[in-house]
């Protein structure tokens, strides 16, 4: 796991040797400590190099070794040796050295890195810090300000920026390893106390507590309730204010809370279940493994509002050529003032050149066909969006794909609307498009695998993470969200408010409450989508009560509040006030709670005390509930591709690992417990009868959740 030859005479070359990115396991540790041992005895050898195989340094400790009883060499005394010994060592840093890689080259003399090198410490978003010396070498390296921000934001540091910081002390566009063997010959006979970075002192501010203070208060801002950037902040904390010896003592303490908690567990799992969405598989024997993506070159966006917009920026930014189409040249001025307008300011906060040149601008729909790839992100209207599909599938060239953008409407109606139903897919943005990191590809009963295939690595360019899901309504994501709506609803009836319910899922999380986001996205966006299914508006049965719609409990609360004008942050009311019109500083309203006591009295509700723990599980297991229907329904392929899903398209914390992940964690006999609870309490209220699947689970002995493929029944699968 760790190859040794003496390479120039004098230089013992050490190799880690443990594909993909030479993680460092128990074996690779004990190779490492045995060979430099070797190189650390052998006369002959004046100085070292460690290197990684294939191109890259070290991906850090073994994740997967978290998971088990600990084994071999630990890293903290393996990596003193390294410093502690009388021959220079220099680490040889290719593709990437990140946590326990990174803190390795630490603990080496020098450090070269190749210029296409990213460097970091990321254990923060493993919900650890960096125990194997980080926290307390790479401030007395670099300051204590950079040292702050990398370790506690995790980010990763290209080789350039590395070298302006001082982590690294050469970058290469050779090869690094080559330059690294160089310098080691050239370095023997220099004083190495210097470079030993445990003897240093830690460069800081004149005013340090304050600068701890206030990056302590922002981090516990960002954090929404995550231990671990709290924990890196003191641990840093103590390579300023302590000798390094004890400070290496309060950061192995620090971990020690960090490493078998809960949050830990979630964000490895999260780390996994982000790479384990990308190998899809379909019932018919399809899968990533076999099936290949057709090459893109071309793509055309179709509308050009706020998610055709996004969708543009982010083909753009991916070095794609885009040809954006408008139905007339208002809409297609103002849409290519808006799409320059954002490319340009990404490309200054980048210090990069913005790629208009890969943009063109048409409302000539005859001009895509040369185009492989269309997106279509017209208007959520199933009527228009079968004329576009119709018009694409008479203009574009026979083998184009065309994906629709809809949030939920049915991908198979679309599709039958075109001579190639095998080439269509459900490509579903977040919105802002550019920024949000998740995609859900809409597998219609009729996509092809390669249409499928080409859908996931286009979102794989762009940098999403993208999970197949089935085609129903509303798909994964907005499925699972609208009895998570609902429950928020009915609360309000009992006797919430929006600032309780919104706080309490805060508290657990969130960046933003049920109702401060319903006002972000704007409240006629369900109202319409409410009219349309006949729930609200002209269409409704004149023979249903004020609460129920269509054979169940409802409630019109939504509804109301946008017959008042309310319609959000955009015209500055909503569920809350907000300072001006399209602000974002909500303040509670009284007028709403006026109007929900009124709402009350009139429908006979005595209003009743709701706390924080029932909000949440009334809104939380309601979801999970459709979770569990969706993964029975096959629309899910698994409980990972739900919760990455929520990770990454709905800001649910990524410390409680997802929402199937935090079920398995709270203990599935509660959550269906807890459901039939508020079964029992409000029959009436749809979502709250426990899922068969769930029922079967808890009923097998509630099994971990990697076994629960296991229990899906799924005669009517989508995938
Ligand atoms: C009671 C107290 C006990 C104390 C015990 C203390 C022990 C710990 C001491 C010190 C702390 C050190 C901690 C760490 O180092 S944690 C790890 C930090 N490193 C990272 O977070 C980096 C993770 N990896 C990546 O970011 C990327 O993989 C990459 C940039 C290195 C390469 O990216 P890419 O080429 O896109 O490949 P993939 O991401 O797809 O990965 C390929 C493959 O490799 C698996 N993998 C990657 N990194 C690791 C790893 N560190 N451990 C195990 N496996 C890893 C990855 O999962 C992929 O495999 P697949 O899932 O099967 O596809």
């Amino acid at each position: 796991m760790a190859r040794y030859e003496q390479v120039q005479g004098t230089v013992a070359l050490i190799t880690l040797t443990n594909p993909p990115v030479n993680a460092l396991s128990a074996a690779v540790r004990l190779g490492i400590t045995e060979t430099v041992t070797r190189a650390l005895r052998d006369p002959e050898v004046k100085s070292m190099v460690i290197c990684g195989e294939n191109g890259v340094f070290c991906g850090g400790a073994d994740i997967r070794e978290f998971a088990k009883p600990m084994s071999g060499p630990p890293l903290v005394p393996m990596i003193a040796a390294i410093e502690e010994g009388e021959k220079p060592v220099v680490a040889a840093i290719e593709g990437a050295a990140f946590g326990g890689g990174l803190e390795l080259a630490l603990g080496c003399h020098y450090r070269i890195a190749h210029s296409k090198a990213r460097v970091g410490l990321p254990e923060v978003t493993l919900g650890l810090l960096p125990a194997a010396g980080g926290t307390q070498r790479l401030p007395r390296l670099i300051g204590l300000a950079p040292a702050l921000d990398l370790i506690t934001t995790g980010r990763h540091v290209t080789a350039q920026e590395a070298l302006k910081l001082g982590i690294v002390d050469q970058v290469t566009d050779q090869s690094a390893l080559d330059l690294a063997i160089q310098f080691a010959q050239q370095v023997v006979g220099q004083p190495l106390l210097p470079r030993k970075l445990s003897t240093r002192q830690t460069p800081c501010p004149p005013d340090v507590d304050g600068l701890l203070e206030e990056t302590m208060a922002q981090v516990k801002q960002r954090a929404r309730g995550a231990m671990a950037p709290i924990a890196c902040v003191q641990a840093v904390r103590a390579a300023a204010t302590l000798p390094y010896q004890a400070g290496m003592q309060k950061e192995q303490e620090l971990m020690a809370t960090l490493f078998h908690s809960s949050q830990a567990r979630a964000m490895q799992y999260c780390f996994f279940a982000q790479r384990a969405v990308g190998r899809w598989s379909l019932s018919s024997g399809a899968h990533s493994g076999n099936s290949k993506p057709r090459p893109v070159s071309k793509v055309a966006v179709i509308g050009l509002g706020t998610m055709g917009r996004g969708i543009t920026v982010a083909l753009v930014k991916a070095g794609m050529s885009v040809l954006a189409v408008e139905t007339n040249k208002k809409q297609l001025e103002i849409g290519k003032q808006m799409v320059s307008a954002m490319l340009k300011h990404d490309a200054q906060k980048r210090n990069a050149t913005p790629r208009l040149d890969l943009l063109h601008f048409t409302i000539d729909l005859l001009e895509l066909k040369n185009t492989d790839l269309i997106i279509e992100a017209v208007f959520e209207d199933m009527a228009l969006k079968k004329q576009v599909f119709k018009e694409l599938s008479s203009v574009c060239k026979a083998d184009a794909f065309l994906c629709t953008n809809t949030s939920g409407l049915d991908v198979d109606e679309l599709a039958a609307v075109t001579k190639r139903p095998e080439l269509v897919v459900g490509m579903h943005f977040f919105a802002p498009a550019h920024v949000m990191k998740l995609l859900e590809v809409v597998h219609g009963s009729r996509s092809s695998p390669e249409a499928v295939a080409t859908a996931m690595h286009l979102g794989k360019r762009l940098g999403k993470v993208s999970v197949l899901v089935g085609n129903c309504a509303g798909f994964v994501g907005n499925r699972m969200l609208k009895p998570y709506l609902e429950q928020a609803n009915f609360l309000l009836e009992e006797g919430a408010t929006p600032e309780l319910v919104d706080g309490a899922l805060e508290e657990f999380g969130f960046p933003m409450g049920v109702f401060k986001m319903s006002d972000l996205s704007g409240l006629d966006v369900g109202w319409r989508i409410r009219k349309e299914a006949g729930l609200t508006g002209p269409n409704v049965d004149p023979r249903d009560p004020p609460r129920r719609r269509q054979g169940r409990r409802y409630s019109p609360l939504p509804d109301l509040v946008c017959e008042q004008g309310r319609l959000g942050q955009k015209n500055g009311r909503g569920w809350y006030l907000y300072d001006k019109p399209g602000g974002r500083v909500a303040t509670p309203d009284p007028s709403i709670h006026k109007f929900l006591e009124e709402y009350r009295i009139k429908h006979g509700i005595s209003p009743r005390q709701i706390d924080r723990q029932e909000v949440v599980e009334r809104c939380l297991f309601a979801l999970i509930n459709e979770g569990f229907r969706s993964l029975d329904d096959g629309i899910a392929a698994g409980p990972e591709d739900i919760d990455m899903i929520y990770v990454f398209g709905y800001g649910w914390p990524r410390h409680r690992g997802g929402p199937m992940f935090y079920a398995g964690m709270v203990g599935l006999p509660r959550v269906l417990t807890r459901l039939e609870h508020y079964r029992q309490a409000h029959p009436e209220v749809p979502h709250l009868e426990p899922s068969p699947l769930l029922r079967r689970l808890v009923a097998s002995g509630s099994p971990p959740i990697n076994k629960w493929r296991d229990f899906l029944q799924r005669p009517h699968s989508q995938l």
